[in-house]
């Protein structure tokens, strides 16, 4: 297959982590890439960075994209956006939209309805081959468009799109809760006496071998916690007080106000 010409508009965070690593895995090549940012700093650091080409109008890039990927943010103008696409993108390029919240309805609203568009959630782990991205499409699009393009950022779920806001709280806004909690544990760490840098390794290496000791013995976490807590001891202590800091019910609060928060952003658009 011929290589797909890669259009993004809006040359964010989220756009040039997908761009590093499309790159990097040799998904695509920087000369394939373009990208239209209101904030002409944005084209040169990406140009400068990785190469992307620059020497290009939007509407040339438009009309001679394969995929065009709108990764502006929900309060951004999408209609603006929207009618350019319309005006000059190409009948038969597909769209794909990052744009948390807003659904394919909404977008076949702004650029039409008779075209492939594909609503996706970005996997953020972009750097590791690791985590997942959501992705709808609509009744004109075909996997075979953007699976490519799609796995070069991770990995890909295809799900209905009225499960994809909560895909967008749940599993993409998931390394967050990740992080924080690696954070919050190294700093346990720390209170307890422990040098920074030996608590941060403890933790980094206790997420890492317990998801490695899930997928290989493929127990339930309830087994291995209690395999790993002898009666009366250390860890049934400690998890005591955990439940008592209300932690199961505080994470899954966190996620299903995030879940609320996408679909929010869909709906208060300018
Ligand atoms: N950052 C993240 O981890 C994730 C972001 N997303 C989605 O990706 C999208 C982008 O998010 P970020 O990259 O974080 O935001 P960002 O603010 O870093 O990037 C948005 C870019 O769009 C540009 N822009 C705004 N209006 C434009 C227009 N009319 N034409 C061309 N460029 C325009 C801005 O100048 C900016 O560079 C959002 O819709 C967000 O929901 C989705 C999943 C994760
Ligand atoms: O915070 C955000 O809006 C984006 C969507 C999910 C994760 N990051």
């Amino acid at each position: 297959m011929a290589e797909q010409r890669i259009h993004f508009i809006g040359g964010g965070q989220m756009a040039e982590a997908i761009i590093r690593a499309i790159i990097a895995n040799q998904t695509a090549s920087a000369r394939s890439i373009t990208v239209a940012d209101i904030n002409e700093e944005r084209i040169r650091l990406l140009n400068e960075k990785y190469g992307i080409l620059t020497d290009i109008r939007q509407e040339v890039a438009l009309s001679e994209a394969d995929l065009i990927i709108i990764a502006v943010r929900p309060q951004d103008n999408l209609t603006e956006v929207g009618q350019l696409v319309h005006e000059y993108a190409g009948k038969n390029s597909a769209v794909i939209s990052i744009v948390a919240g807003v659904t394919i309805e909404q977008l076949a609203s702004y650029i039409g309805g008779d075209r492939a568009i594909i609503r996706v959630i970005p996997n953020t782990l972009t750097d590791t081959g690791l985590g997942y991205s959501g992705v709808a499409l609509n009744a004109h699009a075909t996997k075979e468009q953007v699976d490519v393009f799609l796995n070069g950022f991770g990995k890909v779920q295809y799900l209905d799109e009225s499960l994809i806001d909560t895909f967008t709280g749940y599993g993409v806004a998931g390394p967050n809760y990740v992080y924080y909690f690696i954070e919050s544990l190294a700093d346990a760490g720390v209170l307890a006496g422990l040098p920074r840098e030996q608590a941060w390794q403890v933790a980094l290496e206790n997420v890492e071998g317990a998801v490695a000791m899930l997928r290989q013995t493929k127990l339930h976490p309830r087994q291995l916690l209690d395999i790993n807590n002898s009666p009366g001891g250390v860890g049934i202590h400690g998890l005591y007080e955990l439940n008592n800091s209300d932690f199961a019910a505080g994470l899954q609060r966190s996620v299903l106000a995030a879940v609320k928060r996408t679909a929010e952003l869909g709906k208060d658009r300018p």
